[in-house]
């Protein structure tokens, strides 16, 4: 078959790769000038690094993923340390393992800064919680995660010691947004692959930058299995004849004809590329639900070594919003040179989003000074913002089932992304899975 990718980002690139393990000719189609979409690195030439587009970590239950990266020969490059920290606003940083007795300590309501009558609230709300995720009650997609703590009478400190950090986390967006259904279904995700790998999950991180992981082993792969990739080519239509794809149309007019297409491009972008797809009005009343929530990135180098008790740490109580500090030099496995390379990332940054990069750098060094001791005194020797008004989607009360299936009324025509219908919610994974079961769509219309 000639099979047609449109967009190259994580979704398409799986899509277009395992096409063409299963014996098909594949074209990529990508709007800019590079593949990644929103995955990618930024070399900077003033301090001789390539930081990325925002830190991107990975659970142990990313199976597709990892799948992906088999695929292109970079899975070596993911670790999984079994532990990441937490610091609360004292300084005091706290080790996380995954699982063990951390997780049965915690269980029991003993989490950082909670303390008396509230470990034993924490424990029986933590019931509760287990309870709505198994039997998931009709109304839980009715009301945000907030309200959902509230009405299982969690403790605010177990909140600001775990349970908004998880999920601001999970679905990448605040609480009072969020509907409690996302972080309901991601439990269940994550409890299922744990009782498949008999492990719990963890978290992992990239050994390299983001350009080496996914993009440089996807290129090798397309120049050795003859995978045309046009780079800067905006696909307008989508062409559909007598129930059947049959191609796509180019913004400069072109008509590229194919026997299977499957688009990939993101939940924002898909809006008038569908027109001649029947049903094409559910999935675009999808899209102008499924609204983008920004993340706001900042690599620093600094003049000298914060004192990082960890690869990775989450700053609880903070402002309401996730905020973590990534020791990339760590992570890379890096001896610090001229500088120290810290990176932090601020999730659902709404507020921080609109500020300028000097005001974005003072929010983002002031943090680390209330953090970090060691930190007090340190000078920015290169600060390089990453604002991203459109990282991820927030999924708001009654989204639930929303997100449309990779199977389309065409044939031979397959939608994925991070927001077409997955296990997960806008991830890498999610982006991963929809590629699969999309492929799966292309390889069973046959
Ligand atoms: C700062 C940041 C941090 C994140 N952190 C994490 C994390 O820690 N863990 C995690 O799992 N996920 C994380 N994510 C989410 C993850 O990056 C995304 O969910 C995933 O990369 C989405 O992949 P995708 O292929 O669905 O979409 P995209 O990467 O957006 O790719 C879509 C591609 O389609 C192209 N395109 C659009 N329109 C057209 C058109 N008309 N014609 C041709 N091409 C077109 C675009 O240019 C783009 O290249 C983060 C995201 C950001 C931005």
């Amino acid at each position: 078959m000639d099979c047609i990718v449109v967009g190259g980002g994580l979704a398409g690139l799986a899509s277009a790769v395992w096409l063409t393990e299963a014996g098909h000719r594949v074209t990529i189609l990508e709007r800019r000038g590079s593949l990644g979409g929103r995955t990618i690195s930024m070399p900077i030439a003033a301090v001789d690094d390539v930081p990325d587009n925002g830190q991107h970590v990975f659970a142990s239950g990313y199976e597709d993923l990892m799948r992906y990266l088999e695929s292109v020969g970079t899975r070596h490059y993911v670790e999984f340390p079994g532990h990441m920290s937490i610091r609360l606003p004292d300084g005091t940083s706290h080790r996380q393992a995954f699982g063990g007795l951390t997780g049965l300590r915690a269980a029991f309501g003993a989490l950082p800064g909670v303390a008396g009558l509230d470990r034993a609230r924490t424990m029986l709300a933590q019931g509760r919680l287990i309870r709505h995720v198994l039997r998931q009650p009709a109304w839980l997609d009715d009301v945000t995660a907030d309200e959902w703590f509230r009405r299982i009478k969690m403790p605010q400190a177990a909140r600001d010691a775990l349970w908004d950090g998880i999920v601001i986390g999970l679905t990448g967006d605040k609480t009072e947004i969020s509907s409690a259904k996302v972080p309901a279904d991601l439990l269940v995700t994550g409890v299922r692959r744990a009782l498949v790998h008999k492990r719990a999950i963890s978290i992992g991180y990239p050994t390299v930058d983001l350009d080496t992981l996914f993009i440089d082993g996807a290129e090798k792969f397309f120049a050795n299995n003859g995978v045309d990739v046009r780079h800067r080519a905006v696909v307008s239509t989508i062409d559909v004849a007598d129930g059947a794809v049959t191609g796509v149309t180019l913004n400069d007019g072109e008509h590229i004809p194919a026997d299977a297409v499957i688009c990939a491009v993101p939940v924002w972008s898909v809006k008038g590329l569908l027109d001649q797809v029947p049903g094409h009005e559910a999935v675009y009343a999808a899209a102008d639900q499924l609204t983008p929530v920004p993340i706001v990135s900042v690599n620093l180098y600094l003049d000298r070594d914060i004192g990082m008790a960890d690869w990775g740490e989450i700053l609880y109580g903070g402002e309401g919003v996730l905020e973590q500090v990534w020791d990339r030099q760590r992570m890379h496995g890096r001896e610090p040179k001229d500088n120290y390379f810290y990176s932090t990332t601020v999730s659902a940054s709404y507020e921080l989003v609109g500020k300028t990069n000097d005001e974005i750098i003072d929010v983002q060094i002031a943090m680390l000074r209330r953090y970090f001791p060691g930190a007090a005194d340190a000078q920015v020797i290169h600060g390089h913002v990453v604002r991203m008004p459109k990282s991820t989607f927030a999924q708001r009360p009654g989204t639930a089932g929303i997100r449309p299936d990779q199977r389309t009324a065409v044939r031979g025509f397959a939608l994925a992304g991070d927001w077409t219908r997955t296990d997960w919610t806008t991830t890498m994974e999610g982006a991963a899975q929809s590629a699969a079961r999309a492929v799966d769509v292309i390889l069973s219309d046959r």
